[in-house]
């Protein structure tokens, strides 16, 4: 069974200490309620892959656990057939004991776009908003941050976080909480806050804006990852209905417009980093998620449109601080 005892006792000492008056109801709740038809199933596999401490990780360049010269051929593949039922897997690339799980996205690529402009994370308390299945908070890790938190409610997501997390040895500073964003309070403790491909997702981008600023320390730093248009500071795409045939896609801003709305709620120093056109070699079906990737999303005679016709996916990466001081 998932539990989240160790990360209590983790921020008990630590500024975010007072989340710990509602959070073990909140997840505790979760625990009791949750009804994903797959958890029984995905938590017997997990139990499997408890006790293990492998002889090398490095989060550093890559996420890779486990050195593949030292693990025989039975139990590469006792731990292929393992994490093969937490397929589809969406976020990596994850190299395990000489196991390439080559995922949809290289979510690699991303970070070796966003890594270079953003503040040293060396021993910074790092929040990461809409994490996946925590692809990122490893190399978050990797680059020095003290522990990486991430919430997204997938539970899917979390058990492949939770596969990873074992097969890594489980005492690493990361967790991933089974909420959204809307769950926590206002903590004001964390130095960096991550929102990466979650704006779109949210009906009210604004109060976005205000939750992430609300979870960062005075003088804290925001990385914002987001799908925009081209356009000046008024354009914004609301789609009629589905986006690259997703369904919970609502505000599109241009880059522009995304800047004034992180000034207009009190952000310091906000810039753009990042713009980059998704390439098909970026996002595609592969044989850990073997299901309809860009490809498909695209209208097949013009792959600068979504199938819908909208502007095919763009995304960009902003930076922004929150004001030390404590009137913004
Ligand atoms: N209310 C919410 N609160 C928190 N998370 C949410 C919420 N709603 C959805 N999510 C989660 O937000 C994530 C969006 S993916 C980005 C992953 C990673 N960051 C990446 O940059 O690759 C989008 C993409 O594919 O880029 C999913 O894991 C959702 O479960």
């Amino acid at each position: 069974m998932i539990t989240f005892t160790s990360f209590y006792q983790a921020i008990a000492e630590d500024t975010l200490q007072p989340w710990l008056e509602e959070l073990p109801a909140l997840l505790g709740h979760w625990q009791r309620e949750h009804k994903h038809g797959q958890l029984p199933k995905w938590e017997k596999v997990l139990k499997k892959l408890d006790g293990m401490q492998p002889d090398s990780v490095n989060f550093s360049d890559s996420v890779e656990i486990g050195d593949a010269s030292t693990t025989s051929d039975s139990q590469r593949e006792k731990f292929e057939s393992l994490l093969a039922i937490y397929k589809p897997w969406r976020k990596g690339p994850y190299r395990i004991h000489g196991i390439d799980i080559d995922t949809e996205w290289r979510s690699d690529w991303k970070w070796d776009r966003v890594a270079p402009h953003i503040s040293s994370l060396e021993n910074r308390l790092v929040l990461d908003v809409g994490c996946g299945n925590g692809y990122h908070m490893w190399r978050m890790l990797g680059a020095g941050a003290r522990r990486v938190i991430g919430v997204d409610p997938s539970t899917l997501f979390l058990c492949q976080f939770e596969a990873i997390k074992r097969i890594a040895g489980n005492q690493h500073p990361v967790h991933l909480l089974p909420l959204g964003i809307e769950d926590l309070p206002a903590l004001d403790g964390f130095d960096t806050v991550f929102s990466m491909g979650v704006l779109y997702h949210r009906r009210s981008p604004i109060d976005h804006l205000y939750q992430l600023k609300s979870q960062l320390r005075s003088g804290g730093e925001l990385v914002l990852e987001t799908l925009v248009i081209e356009g000046d500071e008024q354009q914004v795409l609301v789609p009629e209905d589905r986006y690259a045939k997703m369904n919970n896609v609502w505000f599109l801003p241009s880059a522009k417009a995304l800047i004034l709305w992180l000034q207009k709620c009190g952000f310091e120093n906000v810039r753009l980093v990042d713009n980059d056109v998704t390439s098909l070699a970026e996002q595609r079906t592969t044989q850990w998620m073997p299901n309809e990737s860009l490809i498909d999303y695209l209208d097949p005679n013009d792959i600068s449109k979504t199938i819908e016709g909208y502007p095919a996916p763009m995304r960009a990466t902003f930076i922004a601080t929150k004001p030390i001081n404590p009137m913004n």
